[in-house]
């Protein structure tokens, strides 16, 4: 079974808005509330096709109630249940782009993150551990190394797609796969992204220090995937943009989701990666994936050694 584990849930709030100003009252419109959090949009995403999995997080207040009761409706859900109000994320649409407002979130406890470790230990089923997204407050990235020490203990992968620095250290524990973007593999590795040459020998470096696969990608050009013997380059969806917030987990969780079961079969999951992550752009929240097949038409992928 896959599991997915998110640190820090968030409702997340996605409203328009004409303009953002100081001094001035913003008037926001069109709400749409949506249960999220990294890890549950992969879960999400997952469950979309067909691939089950189980949410794992922390949740507290009316806002992790209502995130466990609707994600309930879609997968199994194991929360820790905390004493603080889980965050909720702003994304702001105006003519001029998206501004986003992520909270830093609800403290988690060391005996919340005790409790979590105990959950994990106890699975008799866990076969891959998906780690998703930023930690709360009063959690030390130390814990990413003791999620990965249960994962190692019961003999199952883990993927992690997190933008903390300690990634850089974490790659030698061999995930299966890390998800990073270039923004993140620039400022984590310390290695240039500007051009194909640079990216190419970004993912050799990381190869090196010890992740097996990697999905690079680079929002409006694209994507790469190597896995330490064949990379490929993927184009991006081309679609009018509403929010970009949730894209990013809904290409690594239609990735995984052909991937997984064929691991040599990598282009078609490419193809659903990149058509998923562009129709999830166009909405607010996850959407309803409607547009896949229709954009999946346009995506080329390039095996490129
Ligand atoms: O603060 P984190 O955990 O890095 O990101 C949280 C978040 O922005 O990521 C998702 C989109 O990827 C949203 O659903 C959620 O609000």
């Amino acid at each position: 079974m896959i599991y997915t584990l998110t640190t820090n849930p968030a409702v997340d709030m996605n409203v328009n808005a004409d303009t953002l100003t100081t001094k001035k009252v913003n008037r926001t419109r069109d709400a749409v509330y949506t249960p999220n959090g990294k890890g549950l949009n992969v879960s999400f995403t997952l469950g979309h096709y067909g691939v089950e999995s189980v949410i794992l997080g922390f949740f507290g207040g009316f806002s992790g109630d209502y995130i466990v009761r609707e994600a309930e409706k879609r997968c199994p859900v194991r929360p820790v249940l905390i004493d603080g109000i889980t965050r909720v994320n702003i994304f702001v649409t105006t003519p001029e782009g998206e501004y986003k407002f992520p909270n830093a979130g609800a403290p988690v406890s060391r005996e919340k993150q005790l409790e979590m470790l105990e959950l994990l230990r106890g699975l008799d089923d866990l076969e891959c551990l998906v780690v998703s997204g930023s930690l709360s407050p009063e959690m030390d990235a130390s814990y990413y190394d003791e999620l990965i020490d249960v994962c190692q203990e019961k003999g199952a992968e883990f993927v992690l797609d997190i933008s903390h620095p300690h990634l850089a250290d974490l790659v030698e524990r061999h995930p299966l796969l890390i998800k990073p973007n270039d923004e993140e593999v620039a400022e984590i590795f310390g290695v240039d992204v500007a051009d194909e040459g640079d990216i190419l020998s970004a993912l050799a470096h990381i190869h090196e220090r010890g992740a097996k696969n990697i999905l690079l990608t680079l929002g409006g050009e694209g994507a790469y995937f190597s896995n330490g013997e064949h990379v490929w380059r993927a184009s991006a969806a081309k679609v009018k943009v509403l929010s970009t917030a949730c894209a990013g987990d809904a290409t690594l969780a239609s990735f995984l989701s052909a991937w997984l079961g064929a691991r040599d079969e990598v282009e078609p999951a490419l193809v659903r990666a990149m058509a998923t992550g562009g129709n999830v752009a166009m909405c607010a929240g996850l959407g309803d994936f409607a547009l896949v097949d229709e954009i999946a038409r346009s995506i080329e992928v390039t095996q490129l050694s």
